[in-house]
């Protein structure tokens, strides 16, 4: 394995990589699995904040579209979603000997502090894994745009998307068999094919502010230690 190529990352933990596929909750095999992960990537040098979806939990969405549940409340659910799983990674990473803090923006004062810039900066830079709870703290987004937001705002130098699909193909992989992987692509041909691998406002904020994302299968080993290392995986996301 070659050397870190980069001084800060973000890392996208999609929610439904604390369970086993088709399932529901958390798994602790699963999520001692993901720990290890993040702990070798630590190991290699960057600092890591990681912001974790809540898919393996609550969508607000389909909440609300499926049940009797207004979108905005669904959505706030959805977000304490995301702190459940984020205390969960905390107390894993940390048996496996990782410190580690959780910040949300929703504050729950009794389990982890307020996100502010300034302090997860702190906590990046003392070395211990910062764990971006509770989304935008907004409704009507996701943690895929809370995830472009925070590399923006703690000018991270790469986003990595840890998915369960293995990069951006020419259309949605789980429905179109023959969709075509691709090992790049820009920003602009992810916005006008109108990709769904992200959300747009979470490319737009990137490109906006010049943070390449990559998008790799979070279920394969070594995948995230690869993108760091700057090792072809997945589908980088770019400049043209
Ligand atoms: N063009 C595409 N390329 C790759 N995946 C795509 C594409 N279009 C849609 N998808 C779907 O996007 C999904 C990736 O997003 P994911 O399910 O990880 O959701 P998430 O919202 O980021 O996380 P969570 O599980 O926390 O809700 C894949 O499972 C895939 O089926
Ligand atoms: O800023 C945000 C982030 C998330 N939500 C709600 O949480 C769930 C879970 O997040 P995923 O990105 O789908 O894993 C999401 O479906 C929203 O309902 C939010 O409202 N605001």
């Amino acid at each position: 394995m070659g050397e870190c190529r980069y001084k800060r990352v973000l890392l996208k933990l999609s929610g439904e990589s604390f369970c086993e596929p088709g399932e529901f909750g958390i798994n602790g095999a699963t999520l001692e699995s993901i720990a290890e992960r993040v702990i070798e990537v630590c190991r290699m040098g960057p600092q890591v904040a990681i912001v974790v979806g809540a898919g393996n939990i609550l969508r607000g969405e389909t909440f609300s579209r499926t049940s009797h549940i207004p979108r905005n409340t669904a959505d706030y659910m959805g977000m304490l979603a995301t702190i459940i799983n984020a205390c969960a990674l905390q107390e894993t990473l940390e048996k496996m000997g990782q410190p580690t803090r959780v910040l949300s923006a929703i504050e729950v004062a009794a389990m982890c502090e307020p996100f502010i810039r300034r302090r997860a900066l702190h906590h990046l830079e003392g070395g211990r894994v910062t764990i971006l709870a509770g989304g935008t703290g907004n409704p009507f987004f996701t943690t895929d745009t809370c995830a472009a937001l925070r590399a923006s705002e703690l000018d991270a130098d790469l986003l990595i998307k840890a998915t369960k699909v293995d990069g951006v193909y020419s259309d949605d992989p789980k429905k179109n068999p023959q969709a075509r992987l691709f090992d790049r692509i820009s920003y602009a041909e992810v916005l006008q094919q109108g990709l769904r691998i992200m959300d747009h406002a979470a490319i737009s904020l990137c490109r906006d502010n010049g943070i390449p994302i990559i998008v790799l299968n979070i279920f394969r080993k070594g995948n995230i230690a690869k993108a760091i290392c700057g090792d072809p995986i997945g589908t980088v996301i770019g400049p043209a």
